[in-house]
């Protein structure tokens, strides 16, 4: 079993901007450390022994810099660690509006300002596209803890398997090799970028959100977001595979109740989100202190649904969010604090092996008495059954993927046509001026034609010149414009392809296994959808690849933009939500990513 070097909690401090940032009592020294200074209480009276300065050591500072900087320090390993069998959690913790919403999951329906989790999940999918040697399986859940009971936020997603809590409710549950799980929360499967997005976003309209003093639209529970991750070798034939979770967490705002005097509803939220952050504080203790054999996990849902994403087995992060006003200078401090505790946590993330029963029992049985066990008829050679299954149950992804490349091919024709008739126009472009700078100087020389008013007249083949070349400009930069666009098209249809290309041979490669080479047993239980997972995936799915290309000329020079934003509106068009739908403002901002 490989493992990473065991270390400590990663701890980062985020600030959120503000004009007023308490300069003089927060001071940033050298990127990791950070000095808070805190006027004494005259209340206490005038001689106290009250400390007044305080001073935190962290990982790395995060002020004033855009999200995709604190992905790539905070998010980036952890997520890279995860494609590759690690468990990994990114924490967001501090005081209510400090930022931690916009810090994980970012700025609603802004590409730029998407936060941790899109871009961790265009990051697993780059990987997967990249790591040709290996299938992966991708799901994700989404749950949210509100006033201590599990709420499945895609639990509105119809015909999901597994979806709802079924008869006993929602719970956490503990496993045999030393996790939890959320018994009756839904598991999707995923097969690209943009179906993941459509969850999130789908997750993300239906948390419970409340107005609060300090943030208008505040998270009054905490929300899991997890990437379950299971990777299987296509090379090597053997029952060995691999799996990880990935968790982004996004925690309610810590408050003190004196300080914003809620009443009702609010203050049983409040007191709700006190206790249970107050609960993981004492299990981060408690998981600081290596002395300790008990850790308090299950006082709380929270710290219960957290029991593996807390240091030991996992690549933890946390991102320590502040509002750096001084009037808030407590809950900075509390929050530092907090930090500061979780950085003692000791990691020891192994990879996650696993046996597969199915293959195991398929080389068991293949070793011994394979007769008896393996099909009757020897499988069929793979070229043969690869063209039947593209005429049958592949039929769809594959006329899917013909449609695509056909696309593909006329967009490369239309670019070859225009990038020839760029280079004409350039040509003429060049001998035009050439024409007309030889006119010029043969004029020169034989002295310029003045007006009566002292005005120097142009020569008629010379403006003829002058104004074919401002018509051949033109033209060029129309023409330069469009080769741009098509050039863009052409890069997405050809990731189009790609995807339906490995898509088709995934799945195929999983119907083939699934037919020919398991056991009769084996298969019967596949076919009557038994606890052993069918590898074919529903054809509504594959459908969700159609290349809708008119929706996309807008967004044609940068395809994860396109998905993006594609996933947010077909999120908010479904629920019919009075949100925007959201479009780039312009393609010089889309494409810059800040
Ligand atoms: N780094 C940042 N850059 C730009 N805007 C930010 C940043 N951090 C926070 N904000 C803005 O501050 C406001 C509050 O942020 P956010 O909702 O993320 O806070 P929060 O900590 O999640 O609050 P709560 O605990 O109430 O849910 C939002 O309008 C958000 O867009």
């Amino acid at each position: 079993m490989s493992t990473q070097a065991g270390s400590e909690v990663k701890v980062f401090l985020r600030t959120r901007p503000t004009a007023n940032f308490a300069e003089n009592l927060i001071e940033y020294v050298d990127g990791q450390t950070v000095n808070v200074h805190q006027k004494k209480d005259s209340r206490k009276g005038v001689v106290n022994n009250q400390l007044n300065s305080w001073s935190f050591r962290l990982d790395g500072v995060l002020h004033d810099v855009s999200q995709e900087e604190v992905y790539a320090r905070v998010g980036r390993g952890v997520v890279l660690g995860a494609v590759e069998g690690y468990n990994g959690t990114v924490m967001c913790f501090g005081q209510t509006g400090a930022g931690k919403t916009y810090t994980i999951t970012g700025a609603s329906g802004s590409y730029q300002e998407r936060g941790i989790i899109p871009r961790a999940i265009q990051e697993v999918f780059h990987e997967v596209d990249q790591r040709s040697t290996h299938t992966f399986r991708v799901q994700l859940s989404y749950l949210e803890i509100y006033n201590e009971s599990l709420v499945d936020l895609l639990a509105s997603l119809r015909g999901c398997p597994g979806a709802g809590p079924g008869p006993g409710g929602m719970a956490v549950v503990e496993e045999a090799c030393g996790g939890v799980s959320i018994r009756g929360l839904s598991l999707h499967l995923v097969h690209s970028e943009e179906e993941a997005l459509n969850l999130l976003f789908e997750g993300e309209m239906n948390r419970i959100i409340g107005t609060h003093a300090l943030n208008k639209n505040s998270s009054r529970s905490h929300c899991i977001f997890t990437v379950h991750i299971e990777s299987h070798s296509r090379t090597l034939s053997e029952a060995k595979y691999v799996t990880s979770k990935l968790n982004l967490v996004d925690l309610a705002g810590s408050e003190r109740l004196g300080k914003i005097e809620p009443e009702g509803q609010m203050l049983k939220e409040a007191m709700y989100i006190n206790k249970s952050l107050s609960f993981l504080e004492q299990a981060i203790l408690a998981l600081a202190d290596r002395r300790r054999d008990h850790i308090p996990f299950r006082q709380s849902k929270l710290t219960h649904a957290l029991k593996d994403s807390l240091g030991g087995n996992c690549n933890t992060v946390l991102v320590a969010n502040i509002y750096g006003e001084a009037a808030h200078v407590e809950e900075t401090l509390s929050t530092l604090r907090f930090a500061s505790r979780m950085k003692r946590v000791q990691t020891d993330p192994i990879i996650n092996q696993h046996t597969d029963p199915v293959v195991r029992l398929l080389l068991l049985y293949g070793s011994s008495s394979a007769s008896d066990c393996l099909p009757s008829s020897s499988p069929p050679p793979k070229a043969d059954a690869f063209e039947d299954f593209k005429a049958e149950q592949g039929s769809e992804i594959n006329r899917i993927l013909k449609e695509n490349k056909v696309v593909l091919l006329e967009c490369r024709a239309r670019l070859r046509e225009l990038t020839e008739g760029v280079n004409t126009t350039k040509r003429e472009i060049d001998s035009t001026s050439t024409t007309l700078r030889q006119w010029k100087d043969r004029q020169q020389s034989q002295g310029q034609f003045i007006s009566a008013d002292g005005v120097p007249v142009l020569d008629e083949a010379e403006l003829s010149l002058v104004l074919r070349l401002r018509d051949l400009k033109t033209h060029y930069r129309q023409q330069y414009e469009e080769l741009h666009c098509i050039k863009a098209e052409v890069n997405y249809c050809q990731h189009l392809v790609d995807q339906c290309r490995t898509r088709l041979l995934t799945e195929f490669e999983s119907w083939y296994n699934e037919s020919f080479l398991l056991p009769e047993e084996v298969q019967a239980l596949l076919r009557s959808g038994g606890t052993i997972r069918p590898g074919l995936v529903p054809v509504d799915k594959a459908l969700s690849l159609h290349f809708e290309r008119r929706r996309y000329e807008l967004l044609a020079d940068s395809p994860s933009a396109t998905i993006f934003y594609s996933a947010h509106n077909r999120t908010v068009k479904r629920v019919g939500q009075h949100t925007h739908i959201c479009t780039p403002i312009s393609p010089n901002i889309m494409t810059t990513d800040r």
